[in-house]
């Protein structure tokens, strides 16, 4: 699973900024979410969120290992804010004014009247077997687009391929799972390498901004690649046609599908038996006190480069969101993390297991597919071996019931605190850097080999306590 490592992969270098890092995590099961106005989502945040503000404990199912390493899509970010940074309520309410406000044109190149449009957007739906995605007026990011429409889809392949992407054997089409995605033109092999998306198309916390001055205020910060991704994301986007990846960023979907934009009711109502609701709320908080602490400690140093309208909680909330289900972290490139256009239309599937990386011989990101395609049929990639809920987590969406073999619940277990040898057994548990309780994940597939071993010392009667040592 890609959890750990990348909890562990984006604490900052050197902490010169003071930004502190979050570790986030995920897990397992979940409802359906109904439609609903955005605008009221929002204020709902604003008046539930606040006292929950501080950040949760991180989970232990991150710990265990089912699956094969690999690469591929990230799930949990590790993100910055100092301390239990506190948003303000204001904060959530003025963005739904601001964003009819924004007039400026702060610093070259020019950012345009980005807010005065409003479009209708569609409200989050969670299940690949559900089209009740219900049309939700929200707060409107001026940029990306409808996936359903497909507007923009071939635009993008045009610019791609203008920009050195080879000849590719799939098209992206509407398709049943995941709505907008890459159908084979062609015969594709077992084997195969697909893709070939050349670095110079690749966005990493290394690349220039059209907006240069802004990249390296942050760098000059050290913004974690999380935070300086997600904010030259929002630059990139605010620079219109004046940006390079303007082609990429009009195809992104302008509300990708989250639980950053799920209520608190929400989360409560539909999440209340799935030890998800927890992360989801966790997540929420780090991204408010990410938004916060770059807006403190940078953004409001340098209002010309960073102006409110622009760089305020709700496109946060919508770059976050892109970031959450569209990072990739490419094993070969040393973990780094990346933004991979084209590449990132691929949906999962967890009948396949590739994953996308970086190939030095083509020096390109490929995967490699590892059953054939006929023309006409979607390709998958997979996100993971993860559960359903971290799958919403992620990416918003749930794999039809009892598809994905991956999925599990946690089983809390703990030692009897009237069993005489208590102490020696929490000493045992403690010198393996266990608990009591302890969370164990549960797959229809099997538990972890420590769960057994946990079990066994729980009910080890005392003549047994030479063996007590031997939990792991
Ligand atoms: C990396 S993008 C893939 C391309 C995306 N479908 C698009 O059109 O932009 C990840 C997003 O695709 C959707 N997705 C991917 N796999 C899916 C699946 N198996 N079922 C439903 N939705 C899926 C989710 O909305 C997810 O957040």
């Amino acid at each position: 699973m890609v959890t750990d490592e990348v909890a562990g992969s984006f604490k900052p270098a050197k902490a010169t900024s003071g930004i502190k890092v979050a570790d986030l995590d995920s897990e397992s099961a979940l409802t359906h979410r109904p439609g609903k106005e955005q605008v009221e989502s929002t204020r709902e945040m604003a008046e539930e969120t606040i006292p929950l503000l501080v950040p949760q404990a991180k989970e232990t199912i991150g710990d265990y290992e089912f699956g094969g390493k690999g690469g591929g899509w990230l799930a949990f970010s590790s993100l910055d804010f100092v301390g239990t940074t506190m948003a303000s309520p204001s904060l959530f309410l003025q963005t739904s004014s601001f964003l009819t406000r924004f007039t400026q044109n702060p610093s070259p190149p020019s950012r345009q009247n980005l807010f005065a449009s409003r479009h209708n957007i569609r409200c989050c739906s969670i299940s690949a077997t559900s089209s009740s995605s219900a049309p939700s007026k929200a707060f409107e990011i001026p940029w990306g687009c409808e996936i359903e429409s497909l507007e923009s889809a071939s635009e993008l392949q045009q610019w791609l391929s203008d920009s050195g992407l080879p000849p590719q054997k799939m098209g992206i089409e509407r398709v049943d799972v995941g709505e907008r995605g890459l159908v084979a033109l062609k015969n594709i092999r077992k084997g195969e390498k697909l893709l070939f998306v050349p670095p110079s198309l690749v966005i990493t916390a290394d690349s220039e901004w059209s907006c240069a001055e802004a990249g390296n205020v942050m760098r000059r910060y050290s913004v974690p690649d999380w935070p300086l991704l997600a904010t030259c994301l929002i630059s990139e986007a605010s620079l219109m046609k004046s940006s390079r990846w303007s082609r990429y960023i009009s195809a992104l979907p302008r509300q990708p599908y989250s639980l950053l934009y799920w209520t608190r009711s929400e989360l409560d109502q539909y999440l209340a038996a799935s030890q998800i609701r927890e992360r989801a709320i966790e997540r929420i908080t780090d991204v408010t006190g990410t938004y916060n602490d770059l807006k403190i400690k940078i953004f409001s140093k340098y209002p010309e480069l960073f102006p409110e309208e622009v760089f305020n909680m709700e496109t946060f909330r919508w770059s976050f969101g892109i970031l959450f289900s569209r990072l990739v972290r490419l094993p070969s490139m040393d973990g780094k993390v990346a933004l991979v256009p084209w590449a990132d239309m691929l949906n999962h599937s967890s009948e396949v297991e590739t994953f996308l990386d970086f190939d030095k011989s083509s020096m390109g990101v490929v995967f490699t597919t590892d059953r054939s395609y006929q023309p006409g049929e979607q390709v998958f990639i997979s996100y993971g071996k993860k559960s359903n809920g971290e799958l919403l987590l992620s990416y918003g969406f749930v794999p039809k019931e009892g598809t994905n073999p991956n999925d599990s619940v946690e089983l809390s277990m703990s030692l009897d605190k009237s069993d005489k040898c208590y102490k020696e057994k929490l000493e045992a548990l403690q010198k393996h850097g266990l608990s009591s309780p302890q969370r164990f994940p549960l797959q229809i597939t099997g538990w972890p080999l420590e769960m057994m071993a946990y079990a066994y010392l729980v009910v080890s009667p005392p003549d047994m306590s030479q063996k007590f040592d031997e939990v792991r």
